[in-house]
């Protein structure tokens, strides 16, 4: 059988909730994680140094597998202040705060309506060494849902990159050529994320033959062009991209709706959705340090210490999955996945 042997990987983006839904979230993603960076776009949203505590906490409570720990991020609002940045560093559970554009996404109206006012906290987080992490979209009416990534860029990022040189920042979920381009002619430190289902997907997938809801999530899959740049930026090789799952799981129904939620469930089989990824595009050997040394070298943390085990086995993915009082269909529901992680 074809295994493939990695150090453990990190998820550098994931969306685990709160609530009852935690004991399916958190188990999923410390079956084989050591590390993921939390999401903070909870209601009300995490936005300081007791609230990214308290969540932690909520989150170990569920007692996730013991090679896993969770890395808190603050959600910035028009009320950040530099004290918040500086206080969530010294406490030590926080290592990035985001940025989202007000109703750019999920559970985003408390973001930032003037990115120009926190020009103090980006001066806090340059000095502290705390990344930011950004959701790259306009919000715009006027701008296309599938240019909102690119126009993003030129209008707020490429300005902001220039004005803060010492900033840390993640593009997140990224999905475009544009964002490759910009991130690889950036200095180093500008990263990325990318997420399997943008590797595996493009916009066909989701509205061809019928408008398939469980593919829906922002920013929007694009054309296959895109893709295909996303494809050959994770198994460049590049140290400016690595593992967001960006797993953003919502109820069934919330899904299968009239005007269903943006996010795609891919935690119940993250790096096996990615080895497949990789696979295809004939670059296994670069699927270690896309999911396993770049993201904790950008981050300034050390790489973890034991390995996984790939398995080349296919297996059958469930047709829904539990998710607190309510089920959750995952990426590739009724269908099968290619490989499995053992033990
Ligand atoms: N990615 C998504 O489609 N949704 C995310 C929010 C986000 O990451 O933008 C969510 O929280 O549901
Ligand atoms: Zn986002
Ligand atoms: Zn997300």
């Amino acid at each position: 059988m074809t295994t493939l042997t990695i150090t453990r990987p990190d998820d550098w983006h994931v969306h685990l909730r709160d609530g009852a839904v935690l004991t399916n979230t958190v188990a999923d993603i410390s079956r084989y994680f050591g590390r993921a960076i939390v999401m903070p776009n909870l209601v009300p949203p995490v936005t300081d140094a007791k609230s990214a505590k308290a969540y932690y906490d909520r989150i170990m409570a569920q007692k996730p597998e013991a090679h896993f720990t969770p890395l808190m991020v603050l959600y910035l609002t028009d009320e950040t202040t530099p004290e918040d940045i500086i206080e969530a560093k010294a406490q030590g559970l926080v290592v990035a705060a985001k940025l989202y554009p007000a109703g750019a996404t999920t559970n985003s109206s408390s973001g930032v309506t003037d990115i120009s006012k926190l020009g103090p906290v980006f001066a806090a987080m340059e000095q502290t060494g705390m990344l930011l992490l950004v959701h790259g979209e306009v919000t715009d009416n006027d701008i296309d849902i599938f240019d909102r990534e690119g126009v993003f860029i030129e209008r707020t990022l490429r300005p902001l990159v220039a004005q803060y040189p010492d900033l840390k920042v993640v593009l997140e979920h990224i999905t475009t050529q544009n964002a490759v381009e910009f991130v690889n002619e950036a200095g180093s430190n500008v990263a990325a994320t990318i997420t399997a289902h943008h590797l595996l997907f493009n916009r066909n997938h989701m509205l061809v033959g019928g408008i398939r809801p469980h593919y829906f999530c922002l920013p929007i899959l694009k054309r296959n062009i895109h893709q295909q740049a996303l494809i050959e930026a994770a198994t460049s090789g590049s140290e400016k991209f690595f593992l967001g799952t960006d797993s953003a799981p919502h109820t069934q129904q919330a899904k299968e709706a009239a005007c269903g939620c943006a996010g795609a469930y891919t935690a119940h089989a993250a790096i096996e959705l990615y080895a497949e990824a990789f696979e295809e595009a004939d670059a296994l050997d670069k699927l270690e340090a896309f999911a396993s040394l770049n993201g904790p070298r950008f981050y300034g943390l050390p790489v973890n210490g034991d390995k996984i085990i790939l398995e080349k086995k296919s297996w059958q993915v469930p047709t829904s999955l539990p998710f607190g009082e309510d089920r959750v269909i995952p990426i590739r529901a009724d269908d099968t996945i290619a490989w499995q992680v053992k033990g």
